[in-house]
């Protein structure tokens, strides 16, 4: 059945408008742990994230995500971003090198912090989007870096083979995540799409866990475009979030103020097929 508006329809009929949905390396995936690949060449992840270019906190309909300032000018040295649509708090203008990049693991290179976005579902019992043996989790984050070393924007980079490399956090039902607080307690104030807030000093690396342990594959986006230009380092120890958090994620709107009122209830893409690719894990 064609739909007038494919995208607003949810994900089977994405291929509609982006014929690469049915592509090679399309994620996320459901992984199988026995046939995961011991790698030893895989090195230690190392994310390095700098508090203060955490910037904003947006509803943009399909999710809620933190904006971080990844500008930086030619020399490589971080460029605070005057012309952001806020006024800038950074209290030093020096021209220090950035250090919210994510090395190591899987990569080569450097990647660079962009932003923070999260995936859950209607109930407590399924909301991630990738699957560890067919189990899903309850939600799952996204911290999304682009290779600042090799490209010279965020956009570019989403078009290139290893231009972006995305780091996946499953939530495990169980206590309140008092790191996740200092979100769900500004979802009110971004309610409706299209709304952001300041949210500054912030560093992502509270919401990982103990362990930084992974799988890694060769993947794409989630969600429209669905470009095949992800890195997936997905985290194999999950942290807890409670069902009250959740529920907050789920009062979020995909609607705009002159829309008729939508809850965000879900926003997760299912497993695609591995099309034999390869999963490694260190
Ligand atoms: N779900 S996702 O991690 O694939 C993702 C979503 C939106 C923008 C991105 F850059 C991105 F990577
Ligand atoms: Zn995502």
């Amino acid at each position: 059945m064609k739909l007038l508006f494919p995208c607003l329809a949810g994900p089977a009929h994405w291929k509609e408008v982006f014929p690469v949905a049915n592509g090679d390396r399309q994620s996320p995936i459901d992984i199988k742990t026995e046939e995961t690949k011991y790698d030893p060449s895989l090195r230690p992840l190392n994310p390095n994230y700098d508090p203060a270019s955490a910037k904003i906190i947006l509803n943009n309909g399909h999710s809620t995500s933190v904006e971080f300032d990844d500008t930086v000018n030619k020399s490589g040295s971080f460029q605070p971003n005057r012309s952001s649509l806020l006024p800038d708090f950074s209290c030093s203008d020096d021209e220090s090198t950035a250090t919210f990049v994510l090395t190591g693991g899987p990569l080569s290179g450097t990647y660079r912090l962009r932003q923070i976005h999260f995936h859950w579902g209607s109930n407590d019992e399924a909301g991630s989007e990738h699957a560890v043996d067919g189990m899903k989790y309850a939600a799952e984050l996204h911290v999304v870096h682009w290779n600042a070393e090799k490209y010279s924007s965020f956009v570019e980079a989403a078009r290139q083979s290893d231009g972006l490399a995305v780091m996946a956090v499953f939530l495990k039902i169980g206590e309140c995540n008092p790191q996740l607080k200092k979100i769900t307690d500004r979802l009110d104030t971004i309610r409706i799409k299209g709304k952001r807030a300041l949210f500054t000093n912030f560093d992502p690396s509270c919401l990982l866990p103990k362990s930084l342990d992974y799988w890694t594959y060769f993947g794409s986006l989630t969600v429209p475009p669905l470009l095949e230009s992800v890195i997936w380092i997905v985290l194999r120890e999950p942290i807890s979030v409670c069902s009250e958090q959740l529920a907050k994620f789920r009062s979020l709107l995909s609607t705009a103020e002159d829309e008729v009122a939508c809850c965000l209830l879900r926003n997760y893409r299912p497993p695609q097929p591995l099309k034999g690719r390869e999963v490694r894990r260190n």
